[in-house]
């Protein structure tokens, strides 16, 4: 088999300090590194060192231990208080490992031997920019991800709204004042759609678990044997497939919040162990042999009434109290007046800057459409129907025609409905223009698609939308060819 090229590893101006009193190894070690791409530079004792360290501010120290005045291993601890983002590598005398062992618990992150082999030195440069810049990223993801997930996302004005905001504004402010670490198990309830995942990151982003991870599962996406291994993790050869021993969600959360979304869709058997969590903070992997401790808080959500389903026998009522110790409800998209317009304008700028074009403004028969909508897919069908309408727009000012996505019913001039009329209700195939097509296949392909469109090609949703199961949107789809 033909080798895998590495990529070329450049270090593209990483700041290499060398603290060294041999000044013709010191110098010759900086050619080196400079011919590397690194930026090097050299100081012949501790203090020299700690002062260059001020102006250079170095990805990585090679830090000689035999110094005049000051050992390196003395000098060690200032260096990392005064450079904490700097990698400190001990150079010591050749056979000194209880030096090295020091150096390590003293906050180095490796050693080197005299005399230093370069094929080494330059193996361990690259092995710690490479965790530096992964590092970065990472840093910056996790800040990306905070800043887009607080409350602030979760727009609108309206009194429901504002009501929710406030709710969880007194939660946080609660939690600030938790005196243990336990925060309370949160259940979000609310149609598809209507911003609960939204709910669930602002919690977490707005409270004390914030630079922790924040993990989520969606129960209803996978088979119950798989949403158990995902959870849980599983030794290896706990079952077929467990080639490798591999943690699961729970010990990723550690500290974080782990969100449990379509909580209603949970088999029997991954209850049993999400009580086992929620009560003893406790779990086992897939075929494990002991209990393993965890420190994370739970937050769920379910657009299915759980309390009849306690009652159906179909969902744990010892579960459904512990899950539900706050309650938070997100209401439907219709009931928010107002906000559907300003949702809707908000979509239309955020979408016409995606594709760089200027927002087009609604019309006001397109404005009295989207507040005749019933919006079943609540937020998410406004946010993929604006899109597909800024998308397809011609000119300045999206009208009726351009809002296809609400169904043949709202296309065209519409009276204003009275409260409870026809006109208010979900369209009705009664409702269809004389002339409309009524060939079943295409109507089929047609509801079909427009549920995926709403939900964004996920089919738990469209499946859901259609009010049929996921097996038999699965299998319609395969049948109209679209599997
Ligand atoms: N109040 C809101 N302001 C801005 N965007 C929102 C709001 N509510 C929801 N959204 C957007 O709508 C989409 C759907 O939201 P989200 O995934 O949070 O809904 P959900 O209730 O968790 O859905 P599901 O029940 O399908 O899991 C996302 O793109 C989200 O950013």
């Amino acid at each position: 088999m033909p080798a895998v090229p590495t990529p070329p590893f450049a270090a593209t101006g990483r700041a290499v300090l060398v603290i060294d009193d041999e000044v013709t190894l010191a110098r010759n070690l900086c050619v080196y590194l400079d011919r590397l791409g690194y930026v090097a530079e050299t100081a012949g004792s501790a203090e020299e060192g700690l002062a260059r360290a001020v102006e250079l501010r170095p990805d990585i120290v090679l830090l000689d231990h035999n110094l005049p005045g000051q050992s390196g291993l003395a000098v060690l601890p200032r260096l990392r208080e005064q450079e904490p983002a700097a990698r400190i590598v001990l150079m010591t005398g050749h056979g000194s490992l209880e030096l090295a062992v020091q150096a390590m618990k003293a906050g180095a992150v490796d050693y080197l031997s005299k005399p230093l082999v370069l094929g080494e030195l330059k193996l361990l440069l690259e092995r710690l920019s490479s965790q530096q810049r992964l590092e970065t990223a990472v840093g910056y993801y996790a800040q990306r991800e905070a800043q887009s997930s607080g409350l602030d996302q979760l727009r609108g004005d309206s009194p429901p709204m504002r009501a929710l905001r406030e709710r969880i504004e007194r939660l946080l402010a609660s939690e600030r004042q938790l005196g243990d670490a336990e925060a309370p198990a949160v259940l979000i309830q609310g149609e598809t759609g209507t911003g609960k995942e939204l709910v669930a990151r602002a919690l977490h982003y707005g409270g004390p678990r914030a630079a922790q991870p924040f993990v989520e599962l969606n129960c209803g996406a996978l088979p119950p044997q798989l949403v158990e291994a995902e959870l849980f993790g599983h030794e290896r050869g706990a079952f077929t497939d467990a080639r490798e021993r591999k943690a699961g969600l729970v010990e990723t959360a550690e500290g974080g919040s782990l969100f449990l979304d379509e909580i209603g869709e949970a088999d029997l058997s991954v209850q049993v162990k999400l009580l086992k969590l929620l009560e003893d903070r406790r779990f086992r992997r897939l075929g494990g042999l002991r209990d393993q401790s965890v420190n994370l808080r739970i937050l769920s959500a379910t657009h299915q009434p759980l309390d009849t389903m306690v009652q159906q026998q179909r969902f744990r009522a010892d579960l459904y109290y512990r899950l539900r110790i706050v309650e938070l409800a997100v209401p439907p998209l219709r009931e928010r007046g107002d906000d559907i317009l300003a949702l809707a304008e908000h979509f239309i700028a955020l979408h016409a800057r995606r594709y760089r074009r200027p927002p087009p403004s609604l019309s006001p028969a397109a404005e009295a459409a989207l507040r005749r909508h019933r919006w079943p897919g609540n937020v998410r069908e406004l946010r993929n129907g604006m899109e597909q309408a800024v998308l397809l727009a011609g000119g300045t000012q999206l009208d009726v025609e351009a809002l296809g996505f609400l169904g043949p019913t709202l296309v065209g001039p519409a009276e204003a409905p009275s409260p409870g009329s026809e006109a208010e209700r979900p369209a009705v195939s009664g409702l269809l223009p004389p002339d409309a097509d009524l060939n079943l296949e295409r109507m089929e392909r047609r509801h079909i698609e427009t549920a995926l469109a709403r939900s964004g090609d996920n089919v738990t949703q469209a499946a859901r939308l259609l009010g049929v199961s996921r097996d038999t949107l699965r299998y319609r789809l395969e049948r109209l060819g679209r599997a």
